[in-house]
Order: C-alpha cells, then structure tokens, then sequence
C-alpha cells in the first residue's frame, strides 16, 4: 500500500491489488493507535457499560491484504489514509456517498473535542485498511469496539474526508487564530432559499466508497463514536457518482439523463489542481495549507416537468447532445465547445444554456472540482412527486470560485426552471495526515490539550 507524501504517489498503480474480505476470526491488524483513554473513558461513559455482546471482536479484526488476487481491475480496493492530501478529492471518485454534517455538543470542551478527532483518526485509518474500528476486543462488558456491518466486505475503495465548517472557529474551543481566512458563511446567492436545518454545521465527514453499505458503516461508527461530543446535524446518501474526475473514468450520467463531469478538472493534472484545488502558500494559516473548500448543495430536480420536456429542449438547457455527450457545436463528447457558434443569426449553445454559463472559457478561467452524487428522498407524501436530484459536492482552493459561478447560474441558467437549491454547506478540508499525526493535532497546533 502506498503510504506516500506525494499526492502523485497516490494515483500510480498501487501494488496492493485487493484486501481479503473483513473478518472477525482474522489474525490481529497491524498496530493501530488505541484511542486515548480520556476518548475511551468517554465513550464508555456515554454509551453504557451494558451490552455484553458475545461473539467475535470485531475491533481487532484487521483486513490482511491479499495478493494474488484481484477486487476490481481498474481501481485497487484500498486507497491510503496517509499522504500529503485527505484522500476521497483527487481520489477517483468512487460509487456511493455517505455525508453527514455534526455540531459539537454544548457540554463538550477543546479537551473532548481533540480526544475525539484522535479517536477518529485512528478508527478512519482502519476502517479505510479495511480493519473495523480499533478498541478493546474481547470485552464482553461493551457495546462491540465495531458495529459489525461491514464485517467480510471489502473497502470498495473506502475514503473518510473531515472537514469544518467556519462555526468551529468561533470563540468556543480557542479556534479564532486559526480560522483559514475564506472560511465565512457564503453570502446569499441568487434564488435561493435553503433549509437551514439541513446545512451547514461544524464539521463534517464525507465517506465514499464503491459499495454503500461500507460508506454508511464508516459514518455511522464514526457518529458513534462521537456520541456525546458532537451532535448530527444532517446526513446524505449518493449514488451513482455524478462526476468523473479522472480520464479513466467513463463519465457517468446524473438524474436528468446527462453525461456529467465531461469537462471536470481532471484529478491527475497537478498544475490544474495547484491553480484551482489546493489550497497554496497565499494562505497565511500554515496548517490548512494543502488543504481544500468544500462547498455541497442539495439541488433538487422537478424531474415530473424535466420527463415532460422535449428532447430539444432539454438539450438546450445543457448546450450538450444527450445521447453522446458531445456539445451541440461539435461531434464527439469530449470536442472543445463552440460558444461563437451561430446558426440562422443565434447561438447554437444558447446563451443561457449551463455549460455556457459555467465554462472557464466565460468565467476568466475559473474552474472548480465536482465531485457530485444523486440523491433521492423517495416521493412527496403529498403530490407523488418524486424527490431527487444532485447532491452537488465541489472542492475549490477559494469558496469565492463557488460564489462567483453559482450568481451567474442562479441569475441566468435555463437550468433553473428544473431544479431548486435545497441546503447546502461550506468546509474546510485539511491536508493529509502523515503517519503517526492526527487530526487534533493539526487542528489545534501545538496548543492541543
Ligand atoms: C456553481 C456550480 C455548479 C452548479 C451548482 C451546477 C449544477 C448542476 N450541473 C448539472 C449538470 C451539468 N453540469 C455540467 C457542467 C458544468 N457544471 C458546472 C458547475 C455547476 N453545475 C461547471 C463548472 C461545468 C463545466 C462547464 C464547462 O466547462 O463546460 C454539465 C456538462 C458536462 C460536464 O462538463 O460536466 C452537466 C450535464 C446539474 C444537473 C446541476 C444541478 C442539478
Ligand atoms: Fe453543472
């Protein structure tokens, strides 16, 4: 497994060519940090001494990796945990998406909230390998160290991304001096009315994974964990990954039957990440450096008038063909589109059509990383209407990126008449973890508690 600082590392073909499946009775894993006993006292303390669980320890149980044998040919099962960027932004994104968005609890001070960010750390580099979360094996008189679900699935390519929201730095855990200087609240974009209840919060976990029951897993032990130290504010689930962000990806097709993540940064170009993703040397707090914005929207679409639209039209609203993909001014998906194009004296990519309004070509070179998920919330209990839509997920090295697009297509994209902006939510992901560090400690700095 590479376990390398630089982010290049991470893309070459990784020797690891798939994990043994979890299991209970497997040999130890290798050695991973316990949690601190102030987090593991908490955690007892929180969740009750009561349940004793018979049957194997889950919490020791970890994946030995396999060799000689092949999960999924393109992609290895396990992507490293440790490197000079949070896996699961430039990582080639996977199936699935389990996100969820948490406040710390009133009762919780810096002192628990660093206790838990070790805790966690510890528990998403296992679970990540494969192993289930680290503990006390064996202990009959505690609810299990793992809740068991992902027992004998493989990773499918597991990433945990932690990021804060610009809440976390305010004057309750001694934050202030390190709030990374973009990370406000976004200011009020055009035509949108968001649910306050569903966005926001002061941290965040994004878990991907190609199978959807290991990406719930990873949440739902991670909130575990945290019982008592911070509270769920909100959770999504995605599917079918809307973007593709690397070449050897074939770009899959969101809800309204569009090829999605044609012209998407692509992941493997560094200089483009550098100039768009990162975040680089213009920051003046050191430790968010190499870090990235995560901005995510809930954008729900009327797929009830979208399924009543005309062929033409709906490719009007794109300035793309729906079959192919390729832009109305050209052939193949991946042709550079026209946007002087005219025919009988108006534009072929109509003037306020999405990938016209949203090209880096019209926005003086701006570009942002999508790294979307579908999402659906069943039917309207009252109209029938389906609920779905984009949960728009894109990492940017200025959330201004975000701001600056979202006013021109909130003011001017045929989109809109399709979709509506649900909740949304500002991060500020952190770089890597080097082995051995953990996420308190790059929090926090040297004042950690
Ligand atoms: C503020 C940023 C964006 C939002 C919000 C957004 C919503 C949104 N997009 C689609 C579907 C497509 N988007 C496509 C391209 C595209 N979209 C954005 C930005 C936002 N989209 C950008 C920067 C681009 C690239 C434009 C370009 O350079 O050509 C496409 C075309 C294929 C592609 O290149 O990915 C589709 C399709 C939906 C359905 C949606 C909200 C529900
Ligand atoms: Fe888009």
């Amino acid at each position: 497994m590479t376990d390398s600082h630089d982010p290049a590392a991470r893309h070459a073909p990784a020797a690891v060519t798939g994990p043994a499946p979890r299991s209970g009775a497997e040999p130890a894993a290798p050695p991973a940090p316990a949690p601190s006993s102030v987090s593991r006292r908490r955690l007892l303390g929180t969740v009750g001494v009561s349940a004793a669980v018979a049957g194997a320890a889950l919490g020791a149980g970890g994946a030995v990796l396999a060799t000689g044998h092949r999960a999924e040919a393109a992609e290895p099962a396990t992507v490293p945990f440790h490197g000079a960027r949070q896996a699961g932004i430039a990582t080639p994104a996977q199936d699935r998406l389990c996100f969820a968005s948490f406040d710390v609890a009133a009762t919780t001070d810096r002192a628990a909230l660093a206790a838990l960010l070790r805790t966690w750390t510890a528990a998403a580099e296992a679970m990540t390998r494969g192993a289930g979360v680290p503990g006390h094996p064996g202990d009959l008189q505690s609810p299990p160290d793992d809740t068991g679900e992902a027992a004998g699935l493989t990773p499918g390519r597991l990433t945990i991304t932690v990021g804060y929201g610009p809440s976390l730095f305010d004057d309750r855990f001694g934050l202030k001096g390190r709030r990374p200087s973009a990370l406000k609240p976004l200011p009020y974009l055009p035509r949108e009315d968001l649910d306050a209840t569903a966005s926001d919060g002061d941290l965040c976990v994004q878990a991907c994974s190609d199978d959807p029951q290991v990406a719930f897993h990873a949440v739902r032990n991670l909130r575990r964990l945290a019982f008592g130290v911070l509270n769920p504010r909100w959770m999504e689930l995605g599917f079918g990954r809307t973007s593709s962000t690397s070449p050897s990806q074939a770009t899959p097709r969101n809800l309204m039957g569009f090829k999605d993540g044609t012209r998407n940064i692509d992941t493997t170009d560094a200089a483009l990440m550098d100039q768009h993703v990162w975040i680089g040397a213009e920051e003046p707090q050191r430790w968010i450096r190499g870090g990235s914005y995560l901005v995510s929207r809930k954008i729900r679409m009327l797929l009830e008038a979208w399924d009543r639209d005309s062929l033409g039209d709906q490719q009007q609203v794109f300035g793309r063909d729906k079959s192919s993909g390729a832009p109305l001014t050209g052939r193949a998906e991946r042709d550079t589109p026209d946007f002087t194009a005219k025919a009988d004296g108006t534009y072929v990519i109509a003037a306020d059509a999405h990938i016209r309004l949203a090209a880096h070509e019209n926005n003086k070179g701006l570009r942002i990383l999508r790294r979307g998920y579908s999402y659906t919330d069943g039917i309207d209990p009252v109209t029938g209407d389906l609920l779905g839509g984009l949960f728009f997920i894109a990492y940017m090295k200025d959330p201004g990126q975000f701001v600056t697009l979202q006013r021109v297509l909130g003011q001017h994209d045929k989109l809109n008449e399709y979709i509506e902006h649900v909740s949304g939510g500002l991060f500020a992901t952190p770089p890597g973890l080097a082995a051995g560090q953990d996420w308190a400690s790059q929090l926090f700095g040297s004042r950690t508690v």
